[in-house]
């Protein structure tokens, strides 16, 4: 094929492909056959094999990469990851609801999440393209596992709208990897991992992106680094925009305009919890007005206009 054919024919296999990937992985509802998507991945391998030039880092060839490292550079968060403050009953989540409403009133929305039970992630994003990604570390100093998170097939290499932005969320391990996972390591004479979410952390943490690409992790995104840059003026169409650009978001979530509400929603979550397929650890609360969010502020730690109602923990069957 010629260089001229070549380039034309990469970017739409390009298109094509992050497409499907996208279809497969964030929708989980493929429009082709397996053997298809093979197929065109085989056909733009062959190319970039001609053309080497022609490699670009959002190309899917490129998602389980090359050396393994010697360590993790350290990331400086522009924007503080911050933690949550907990609740542990009823009568905590009613104080919040004090709280919140002695602050900006008694007009207040929530917005109510699943609390994914993973590893804390920040994914960096320039004119739309994947550029790094880095674990909370302490809020403020993470580590660089880019090479691990770009093998995590839901996150996209390059987004739906040319902008440059930081987005939070969680990776993890759904529980049939974990479970699967576990049953390779004891056959192997290997210590098991207590929980998926150590295994999560111990896969992303691995020095060789060939590892981490076996683990089968996903991630929900749940946050953007500063909203305020995207005309967003609430954090439940801040979601729906994160999904727009082509992120996974908890499709669990749900406004809630009473604490009420909210209790109920914890109810119905502490019943169905075991019949998820990934590990949640809480529900996670939040205002919904950017505008009562930014007249709450934080505290050194974390927002008061969020919490994360914890789940008690699961008594463990010796
Ligand atoms: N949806 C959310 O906001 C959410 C979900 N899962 C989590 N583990 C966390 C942690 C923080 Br901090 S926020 C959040």
């Amino acid at each position: 094929m010629e260089k001229k054919a070549a380039e034309k024919r990469v970017q739409e296999l390009h298109t094509l492909l992050n497409q499907y990937n996208y279809e497969y992985h964030v929708l989980d509802h493929p429009s082709v056959p397996d053997a298809e998507y093979d197929q065109l991945m085989r056909e733009l391998t062959d190319i970039e094999a001609q053309y080497p030039d022609l490699v670009s880092p959002e190309s899917p060839t490129q998602r389980v990469g090359g050396e393994i490292l010697s360590a993790f550079n350290k990331v400086e968060h522009k924007i503080p990851m911050l933690s949550l403050g907990n609740a542990f009953n009823e009568a905590d989540l009613r104080d919040f609801d004090r709280k919140v409403k002695q602050a900006v009133g008694d007009d207040v929305e929530y917005v109510c999440e699943l609390k994914i039970d993973g590893l804390a992630i920040s994914l960096h994003y320039e004119n739309g393209l994947f550029i790094q990604g880095s674990t909370r570390g302490d809020g403020t100093i993470g580590e660089d596992i880019t090479a691990n998170l770009k093998t995590i097939r839901s996150i996209p290499l390059r987004i739906s709208q040319p902008m440059t932005i930081e987005v939070r969320g969680e990776a993890y391990m759904p529980k049939k990897s974990f479970e699967k996972l576990n049953q390779q390591k004891e056959e192997n004479g290997e210590e098991p991992f207590a929980n998926p979410r150590n295994a999560a952390a111990g896969s992303l943490r691995q020095l060789d992106p060939r590892i981490a690409a076996s683990r089968n992790l996903d991630i929900f995104l749940y946050a953007i680094g500063d909203f305020s840059e995207t005309g967003a003026t609430t954090h439940h169409d801040g979601l729906n925009l994160l999904e727009k650009l082509g992120f996974k978001v908890n499709k669990e979530r749900e406004k809630c305009t009473s604490i009420e509400e909210v209790i109920q929603y914890v109810q119905k979550w502490v019943e169905k919890r075991p019949h998820l397929p990934y590990e949640i650890d809480g529900i996670v609360i939040k205002v919904n007005s950017f505008v009562q969010q930014s007249e709450l502020g934080t505290t050194a730690k974390s927002p008061r206009w969020a919490i994360a109602y914890k789940f008690p923990a699961e008594e463990v069957v010796t």
